[in-house]
């Protein structure tokens, strides 16, 4: 420095510039490390904030936390937890060795060079990381070292992101975006379920087959791959009201730590919609289709016939047909191969790690190509409570392994059909401190109850049929009679 200044006050401007180009140009020549720059905002765009500069930041705060002197802290939005960040411009470096190699990163600012209005974020506001190594090791890290470190940037947002639960409705439309014009098609709300599959109770051997399908299907994306099969997986949960399919869902979410998006079929315009819906959903969610036999065609032709000859009438009468063109603009116009186009078309692959999830309580209604394997792959019945669910409700709810009731519980419920959402109900203590063997107790009058009633139930039906029975026996005496005396009429015509 001082060298320059002597030059700069003996030698005039035309001799020291070329000389100090030059020495900068040699000192480059014989400096042997790189430093690479990753900035906040996109290059090309001063709205777009980079995601690998955001990776970095979290792979860096765990480093920063431990290593720097200077550290910023901030209150992520989404978790309320309090993180510590290299603070910008303190010109220190924290240290990274991977692979033996070791290497250096530092965070900076631009500084604004002069007062400019700029529509984009502030210059002052231009951060960056530098990434400085040596020079013999830029193939290891631009080819591994930076994608271990975006990589491990993006499980950490995943792992310490709230998840979301999110949701379509027409509300939505015209709403205000969320990305300026945009219009906004998912609303979403912090997804905090406490449902697990250590709490759901089911049979434990089923419980552990979807479990462990569920973390191979999560940890094979390279099989997928290899494949040559998108990244998603279907589940079809079907049982009757009561028995745990939306819990389940919760669970599978709460297991995998995906988002949750909740789309109501009937509220989608059309197919397009229905696309757009699923281009905007994230990788690593589950979308739900609930209650899918009740949401638009998908029950198989014969409804749609029947809605075609209502419609056709209601045309035919002018008053109905003005009340109706209201309602009509609302009315969904999903198809069956709009949504069969959605589990498994071209765009459905797009992002890939995705589970989709139907539930129904009448699976034998739905239309076979939609729940065929490969579209949804695992077929799950949840259905009345056995004995294990009970056990795993009975640890749940009141903390109980064993109890001289349980033999009789076993006893009920094998001859009973009772939801495990009715199990839960008589099992939770009604007032605080209520003693566990009333609560089994009440779960014991309540299968009782339910028995009594099955039985009934049983007899009257057998009593119906019987009297069916005995009914078609009378027609058919009464119609034998009748024939034989048409009969005998022809015979004495003919005897005539
Ligand atoms: N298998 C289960 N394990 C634990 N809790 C259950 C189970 N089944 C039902 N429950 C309890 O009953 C309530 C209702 O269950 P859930 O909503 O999951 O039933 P569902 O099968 O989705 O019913 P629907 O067909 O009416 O949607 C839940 O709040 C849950 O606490
Ligand atoms: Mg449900």
């Amino acid at each position: 420095m001082l060298a320059y200044t002597m030059l700069q006050n003996f030698f005039p401007h035309e001799i020291t510039t070329p000389i100090k180009h030059y020495s900068k140009k040699l000192l480059n020549f014989f400096y042997p490390y790189i430093t690479i720059t990753f900035p906040e905002y996109e290059a090309d765009d001063d709205f777009q904030r980079s995601s690998s500069y955001a990776s970095i930041k979290r792979y860096l705060n765990t480093l920063s936390s431990a290593q720097a002197k200077h550290l910023q802290a901030s209150v992520a939005p989404d978790t309320d937890a309090v993180v510590l960040a290299m603070a910008s411009n303190s010109s220190e470096e924290v240290a990274d060795v991977f692979e033996n190699i070791k290497l250096w990163w530092s965070s900076g600012e631009t500084q604004p060079s002069s007062q400019t209005i700029t529509f984009g974020p502030q210059e002052a506001d231009k951060r960056f990381f530098s990434l400085t190594f040596h020079i013999r090791h830029r193939a290891a890290v631009c080819d591994r070292y930076l994608k271990h470190v975006l990589e491990q940037g993006k499980e950490i947002a995943v792992r310490e992101r709230k998840r979301k639960l999110f949701t379509n409705s027409r509300e939505n439309e015209g709403g205000g975006g969320s990305h300026f014009l945009r219009r906004r098609l998912w609303s979403e709300v912090v997804f905090d379920h406490p449902a697990t599959f250590q709490t759901l109770a089911m049979d434990p051997e089923k419980k552990k087959g979807i479990i462990d399908d569920l973390t191979n299907f999560s940890e094979s994306k390279d099989y997928y791959k290899s494949v040559g099969k998108a990244w998603k997986r279907g589940y079809l949960l079907y049982g009757p009201p009561g028995t745990g399919k939306s819990t389940m869902i919760a669970a599978m979410a709460n297991l995998l730590q995906y988002d949750v998006y909740d789309l109501e079929l009937t509220a989608v315009k059309d197919n397009t919609e229905l696309r757009r819906l699923l281009i905007d959903t994230s990788s690593k969610s589950i979308i739900v289709i609930e209650d899918i036999d009740c949401s638009l065609v998908v029950t198989g032709q014969r409804e749609k016939k029947e809605k075609d000859e209502k419609k056709e009438e209601e045309e035919k009468d002018p008053m109905k047909k003005m009340m109706m063109m209201g309602k009509e603009k609302k009315e969904s116009e999903v198809t069956l191969s709009g949504l069969l186009n959605f589990i498994d078309g071209l765009w459905s692959a797009c992002g890939g790690e995705r589970i989709i999830v139907f539930t129904t309580n009448y699976v034998e209604k739905l239309d076979p190509a939609l729940i065929r394997r490969g579209r949804m792959d695992q077929h799950i019945e949840l259905s009345y409570c056995g004995y294990e669910a009970f056990r795993v409700l009975a640890k749940n709810y009141l903390d109980l392994e064993e109890h001289d009731l349980f033999g009789r519980i076993r006893e009920l419920l094998g001859e009973t059909k009772m939801t495990p959402a009715d199990v839960a109900e008589n099992l939770m203590p009604k007032v605080k401190g209520e003693d566990k063997e009333g609560c089994l107790m009440r779960l014991v009058e309540a299968l009782v109850k339910v028995e009594e009633e099955e039985k009934l139930m049983a007899q009257k039906l057998a009593e119906e049929e019987e009297e069916e029975e005995k009914k078609k026996k009378e027609n058919g005496v009464a119609e034998n009679e009748q024939a034989s005396s048409s009969r005998d009429g022809v015979v004495i015509l003919n005897g005539a």
